[in-house]
């Protein structure tokens, strides 16, 4: 269950539902990868992580002293075997989970070297409009509503 607040997406009750509606913003950042054929990566929450199993946009943590650039070229490296270009910023969120309260960074990625690797015992799919993989992690749900937006506007 997710609900939108003014700013805060809030998933399963937040970390209000823990008794902790007050913890420091964990900083994320994440992939939009984009193909030449318009379609883009989605990645399943390797096992053993919260929510394992949900599709997701392919990122992590930033370390201390990382640049979202740097965390996610370091992430993509380490999760996915890949080298990627230049990352695009594009759209920020903040999602309250019961587990921790994460401000994603979501980059789009156009250009890569290195053939996929799924090092992490993960699944991926490159996928289209509108998504067939279920379920979708609720802090990655808003990005398919804001590349729905900017197919439309093409249209
Ligand atoms: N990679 C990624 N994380 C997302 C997305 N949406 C979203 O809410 N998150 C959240 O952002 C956080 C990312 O943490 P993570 O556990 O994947 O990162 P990590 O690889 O650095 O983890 P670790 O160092 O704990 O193993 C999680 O709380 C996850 O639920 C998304 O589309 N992609």
């Amino acid at each position: 269950m997710a609900r939108m607040t003014s700013e805060t997406l809030v998933v399963d009750g937040g970390g209000a539902a823990q008794g902790q509606p007050v913890r420091p913003v964990t900083e994320v950042a994440v992939g939009v990868l984009v193909g030449r054929d318009g379609r883009f990566l989605l990645t399943s929450r390797p096992p053993g992580k919260v929510y394992a199993g949900y599709w997701e946009f392919p990122g992590g943590k930033l370390e201390a002293g990382e640049t979202v650039e740097q965390a996610l070229r370091r992430e993509l490296q380490e999760e996915l075997g890949i080298s990627i270009g230049p990352a695009h910023p594009w759209r920020d969120t903040l999602v309250d989970y019961p587990h921790a309260l994460v401000r994603l960074h979501f980059c789009k990625v156009f250009d890569w070297v290195g053939e996929l690797q799924m090092r992490e015992g993960q699944q991926h799919i490159w996928e289209h409009l509108p998504v067939g993989c279920e379920p979708v992690l609720p802090g990655a749900i808003p990005v398919l509503a804001w590349l729905t937006e900017e197919a439309a506007a093409r249209d």
